[in-house]
């Protein structure tokens, strides 16, 4: 009976957690149990002994053994406590706010421009930034801020760049523009300005946005987004004290659904369509089914091309002085780029989330759809619909939603604070140190910790392979930019990182491609080059320069690259390949099918949950988007 009793002691959830508060870890928990039990079996008296057997294994028990237990561990475990203590105390990410004196000493203005897509809210913003003494614009992307970088300097205010990968100083210029993982919290400015605050909810970038939040040492800060994350934001400026306007726009012209469709054919593309499409395989299988069966020319734009050869793509597209009048692009149009879209048109509203093939996100759609029509362009209205008629209800469906409030956004603990849990934990691997610190963190109800399998996987391979790297060297290594995916990549990083560890000038030991790109394979080729040039152009700026003697070479063999892979792009007609052509995704199944027909409707995918809608009887509906 009494084993009962302690086997029930040692699975309940209760006391268990009830120990943490005394610092006895879920880890230690089972050997705490273990311990007492035999202490009790020998120590008690024959009365409580009993009465313990009468109560059986029942929470009851467990309430009365616990107290008997705390004293136990606090007079026998002395150090494992200690030990705990000093872990969890280190792997604090409580009151993030506090964490940054400088702008807590400051009261800062803080103006929300809350609205939809397409709605003016960084052109109002960058007017009062442009205005400043001293201003920093923070970026999502680096084509974004290099945008800022080309308008505002065109505008004749000096402004320098500053990305992962590059820094252009202009001289005089007191104006930077940056992505938002580079902003400095130390240099104090009148006006900063930090572009698509709902990016704070992302749950591998999130921290980023959160820490120039809380962080930037500017009189005036200029929110830019989505209405999502304004009460999380609203709450915040009530722990740092800063004073919050809010500022609301709604779009110049409201977005139109289309509810014809394309009827399920590419042949009904007209000028001035964006066809979205969710993989880059699906991406050329529908420009090369354009080009086949009309007389239209596509321009390409997804995530693995670089941001020059985006936006040479988008400047094509744009210019009306051609041939190029559509655009087939992934959701890496969703943000950041100019663009003169009559209507975006949805190849799928479906896509490959790393693991299994799932709805797009109704925010997504939203922010996609909402890139047609544009201010002062030739189409000012905006149009949207869908390729296939059976999707347009999950379309309109999206559009329809309201924005969903966000209720934590990201945290990343800075080296110092790894370095203080690492202190605590000595002899372990940095993955497992970073894995450790995921499960004893402690964090306030509106944050989470931003995801880490990237960062955990370029570690473990480091440490692994590279001898000699410190810890900090590691952490930093850690978050350099490589599509983990990609073999060749992660070759090159490891070879960077050895090179780097030994002291040696690391070599960039990749030759030029001979032309531009003849098949998928030579593109995809091109595409990892340009990420390789790039890794190698992060790392120069993050660790010791000397160590990376051949900037300018990278530089050089960067640009002429993402030149080549515009060239190749305006002659691709080719059959895509996938990057990892051993291990099919689900949709390679019908690769067979000729022509653009698509996969399956992915649609299906989504369950109708709502009961059968009939179609919007005119030919077009209203969405306030
Ligand atoms: N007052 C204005 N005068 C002239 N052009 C404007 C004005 N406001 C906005 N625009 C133009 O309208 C377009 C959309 O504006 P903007 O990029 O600021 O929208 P946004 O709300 O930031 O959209 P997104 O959510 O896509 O970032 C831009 O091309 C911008 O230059
Ligand atoms: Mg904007």
């Amino acid at each position: 009976m009494m084993q009962e009793v302690f086997s029930y002691f040692g699975k309940s959830g209760w006391a268990s957690n009830q120990a943490l508060a005394i610092y006895i870890g879920l880890s230690f928990f089972p050997t705490a149990v273990q311990k007492f039990r035999k202490f009790f079996f020998e120590k008690s008296s024959a009365g409580i002994f009993q009465y313990v057997v009468t109560l059986g294994p029942s929470d009851a028990a467990v309430k009365f053994l616990f107290p008997i237990f705390v004293e136990y561990c606090l007079e026998e475990f002395p150090d494992e406590i200690k030990r705990f203590r000093g872990m969890v105390e280190s792997a604090d990410l409580t009151k993030p706010h506090t964490w940054f004196p400088f702008a807590r000493a400051m009261k800062r203005k803080i103006i929300y421009h809350c609205g939809p897509t397409n709605s003016g809210k960084t052109y109002n913003a960058l007017q009062r930034f442009m205005e400043a003494k001293k201003g920093i614009y923070c970026s999502p992307l680096r084509l974004l801020a290099m945008e800022v970088f080309d308008k505002v300097n065109a505008l004749g205010i000096y402004c320098s760049l500053q990305t992962g990968q590059e820094k252009k100083y202009v001289p005089f210029s007191n104006h930077i523009a940056c992505t938002v993982e580079m902003v400095s919290t130390d240099d104090l400015y009148d006006v900063a300005v930090i572009d698509e605050i709902q990016m704070m909810s992302d749950r591998c970038r999130g921290y980023a946005w959160t820490r120039a939040l809380l962080g930037l040492k500017a009189d005036e800060i200029h929110l830019c987004g989505d209405p999502s994350v304004l009460s999380i934001v609203q709450k915040i400026c009530a722990d740092t004290g800063d004073e919050l306007h809010e500022r609301h726009y709604e779009r110049f012209k409201p977005l139109v659904v289309e509810a014809k469709t394309l009827l399920g054919d590419l042949k009904n593309v007209r000028s001035g369509d964006c066809v979205v499409a969710f993989s880059r395989r699906e991406i050329f299988e529908v420009k090369m089914a354009i080009e086949k069966h009309t007389n239209h020319r596509c321009c390409v734009i997804y995530g693995a091309l670089p941001p020059e050869t985006r936006r040479h793509q988008a400047n094509l597209f744009n210019d009306q002085d051609n041939e190029f009048d559509v655009l087939v692009a992934s959701d890496a149009v969703g943000m950041g780029l100019n663009l003169n879209i009559r209507r975006v048109v949805f190849y799928s509203l479906s896509k490959y989330n790393g693991d299994k093939i799932v709805p797009v996100p109704a925010s997504q759609v939203k922010q996609i759809a909402g890139r047609a029509g544009r201010r002062g362009s030739r189409y000012p209205d905006g149009l949207t619909t869908t390729l296939q008629l059976e999707d347009l209800d999950y379309l309109i469906e999206c559009l329809k939603q309201p924005f969903e409030e966000v209720k934590k956004v990201g945290l990343f603990p800075f080296f110092e604070q790894v370095e203080l849990f690492a202190g605590k934990l000595p002899n372990v691997t940095f993955c497992k140190l970073l894995e450790k610190f995921g499960e004893n963190c402690r964090l306030d109800g509106s944050y989470f910790l931003c995801r880490h399998d990237h960062i955990k996987k370029v570690a473990n391979m480091l440490e692994k392979k590279v001898q000699g790297l410190s810890l900090e060297d590691r952490f930093n290594f850690s978050f350099a930019p490589v599509n983990i995916r990609d073999p060749k990549a992660m070759y090159h990083l490891l070879r960077f990182a050895s090179a780097y560890s030994q002291n040696v000038p690391v070599s960039i030991a990749m030759g030029m491609p001979k032309g531009s790109a003849r098949n998928d394979a030579e593109l995809l080729d091109l595409e990892t080059k340009h990420q390789v040039l790039s890794m190698y152009l992060w790392l120069s700026h993050h660790f010791k320069k000397e160590t990376f003697p051949y900037v300018k070479k990278a530089e050089t063999m960067a640009t002429d690259i993402a030149d080549l892979l515009g060239q190749s792009l305006i002659k691709a007609n080719w059959k895509p390949e996938s990057r990892q052509a051993r291990k099919p995704k689900p949709q390679q199944k019908d690769a067979s099918q000729p022509g653009y027909e698509r996969p399956r409707s992915l649609i299906k995918l989504y369950e109708k949950k709502k009961p059968e809608k009939s179609l919007p009887s005119k030919h077009t509906e209203k969405v306030a988007a």
